[in-house]
């Protein structure tokens, strides 16, 4: 059996910026105070989805090409695992999940990323105003995990004020993939 996953960056669903519009949904502009595309309101805004939130955050995805980035996505947002012949992602794509955190709405815009060196171009013009990267690299292969120096490279830049926040270890839950968590 074999997936075939859809190219990337040409859905109808992919945003015109790098940039969550989370006021302007739907065509709703609230009155919230908008920061580096968090937004910091007293009033929910509305998703594409139709879930209200209070808050929402930038998430890209980023590894070499076969570490389980998609696979990870998919595992999050709906709860199955892509099995069967691999097909590597073209250019970048996103998917929003909306959690409830202690009772604030928290929107998350996934940003799935190719991992094929080609890409690499384009994929890191998407890190500017992310709010966190997660690095995933496969345990079994030393040089996905060396090669996390490259990928985080633009994140590393002075000018973008990032702060290393934590290496998850690989547990029995992530079977094969490692974690490490950028944030800021
Ligand atoms: N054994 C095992 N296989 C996995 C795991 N996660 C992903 N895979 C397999 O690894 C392959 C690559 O997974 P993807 O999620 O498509 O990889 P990717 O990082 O998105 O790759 P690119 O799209 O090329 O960047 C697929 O065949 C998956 O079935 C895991 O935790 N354990």
């Amino acid at each position: 059996m074999s997936r075939k996953k859809s190219q990337k960056s040409k859905g109808s669903n992919s945003p015109s910026s790098c940039g969550i519009p989370p006021a302007k949904e739907n065509g709703k502009v609230g009155s919230e105070a908008h920061t580096n595309g968090m937004v910091l309101s007293g009033r929910p805004s509305l998703s594409n989805s139709g879930e209200f939130y209070d808050i929402a955050f930038k998430v890209m995805l980023v590894g070499d090409s076969g570490v389980g980035k998609t696979c990870l996505l998919v595992r999050f947002k709906d709860g199955a695992f892509l099995a069967g012949s691999f097909i590597s992602t073209v250019g970048i794509d996103f998917r929003n999940k909306v959690l409830n955190v202690d009772g604030v709405k928290v929107k998350l815009q996934i940003w799935d990323t190719a991992g094929q060196e080609r890409f690499r171009s384009v994929t890191h013009a998407y890190y500017r105003d992310a709010h966190a990267l997660l690095l995933l690299y496969d345990v079994t292969n030393k040089s996905s995990f060396d090669n996390i120096q490259v990928t985080t490279a633009p994140w590393q830049d002075p000018k973008v004020q990032c702060h290393t926040a934590a290496i998850v270890k690989p547990s029995s839950m992530l079977g094969m993939l490692g974690m490490v968590v950028y944030y800021r």
